[in-house]
């Protein structure tokens, strides 16, 4: 009697966040048996992966939630002794930068300290597992060198980036010295409707449709001149898994090759509310206006942050040579996106609160 092969199975580490549920809606279509990691807290929100948690959610795959945090190694152990995932991706961390001034300890403990703990877990267990770990382009803080490739030195800006390489090294020395398959994905900025809003992106198409249906007056921003290459969170996830299917273990920047402002997104975005800005004032003092003369954005000094990464463009044409990844959306039909669904979102609740 013939037997199908039994399903890859997957530890996602970061499974409630933006990243992890694209990457578990991957998996699950792959048919891949998907555990993710999650912490324990009285109140856990499971909102982006809830459509996968119900019972037939996907044909093929099975989507299981174990508790354990990065900060504990002795949950690490456990959970790699129950899953013995054929692969871990580590997409867990203190993910904002600028939270990260303020919690530096904390950031390096679990966005630092985390993977090593995974790293070290998995050598003592001496699992075959590929190891997937999610670097940032925030490690390369103050860019030496513009286009950013994998060659580029690092000069992080915040303990969040300096946190993320020390990540990355330690990846790759596990590489080098136990022979792990244990790779870098040095992704960066990726975006969605999934993404949290407190991240910049977000933050401009939730205010800008709540601004558009009367809930909101204004958007107050930090740093507009800021540059960021951005791209959709699907794709990276894409690029995650290819790199784990490699048969070569190697690190590798996605990106989308592009750079666009803060400045310019907020642009992007009132525009198509047709509501185009007009900029006035300098510094702090800075406003954007609607042709009717409202104020629509102003500027916060709560939003700069102590040191800035100024600029970030990324070169990913090692990913597309070798893995034969490239992004699929734009800039424009990623600001759209999000807009939209923002747009829909408000109008859901607006007409929910009318009801009530
Ligand atoms: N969050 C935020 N950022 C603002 C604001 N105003 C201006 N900015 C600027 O917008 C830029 C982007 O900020 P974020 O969206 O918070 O993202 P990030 O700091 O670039 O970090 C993100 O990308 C990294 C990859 O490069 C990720 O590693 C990191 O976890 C995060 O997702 C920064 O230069 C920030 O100063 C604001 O009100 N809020």
């Amino acid at each position: 009697m013939l037997h199908s092969p039994s399903p890859k199975r997957a530890l996602v580490t970061g499974i409630t966040g933006q990243d992890g549920s694209y990457l578990a809606e991957m998996l699950l279509n792959k048919g891949y048996e998907v555990w993710g990691m999650v912490r324990r807290h009285s109140s856990t929100a499971y909102d982006r992966i809830e459509h996968l948690l119900e019972k037939g959610a996907s044909d093929q795959g099975a989507l299981h939630l174990v508790h354990g945090d990065l900060r504990d190694t002795g949950s690490l152990l456990k959970i790699l002794r129950q899953v013995r995932p054929d692969e871990v991706y580590n997409l867990a961390a203190q993910s904002d930068v600028k939270v990260s001034f303020d919690l530096p300890e904390y950031t390096a403990d679990v966005t630092g300290l985390g993977p090593l703990r995974l790293l070290e877990s998995l050598r003592e267990l001496d699992l075959p597992s590929r190891f997937f770990q999610a670097s940032s382009s925030e490690m390369f803080g103050k860019v030496q060198e513009t286009p950013q490739n994998e060659n580029t030195p690092f000069y992080p800006r915040s303990p969040y980036g300096s946190a993320k390489a020390f990540a990355y090294h330690n990846t790759r020395n596990y590489r080098e010295a136990y022979g792990l398959y244990a790779v870098n994905g040095v992704m960066f900025n990726h975006e969605s409707p999934r993404r949290g809003d407190s991240f910049v992106t977000r933050k401009i198409t939730m205010a800008a449709a709540r601004i558009q249906h009367g809930l909101q007056n204004m958007l107050l921003l930090g740093n507009l001149d800021a540059r960021r290459d951005w791209g959709f969170a699907g794709d990276y996830m894409e690029g995650a898994w290819m790199m784990l299917q490699a048969d070569e273990p190697s690190d590798y920047v996605l990106a989308t090759g592009e750079s666009h402002s803060v400045r310019e997104f907020c642009e992007i975005v009132f525009e198509e509310l047709g509501q185009p800005i007009t900029w006035h004032g300098r510094g702090l003092e800075e406003y954007g206006q609607a042709p009717d003369g409202r104020k629509l954005i102003q500027i916060s000094p709560e939003f700069y942050r102590p040191s800035e990464v100024d600029m970030l463009q990324g070169d990913a044409s090692r990913a597309r040579e070798l893995l034969g990844w490239q992004p699929s959306v734009s800039f424009r039909e990623l600001v759209s996106m999000m807009l939209a669904h923002d747009l829909e979102l408000v109008e859901r609740d607006a007409a929910r609160a009318d009801v009530a």
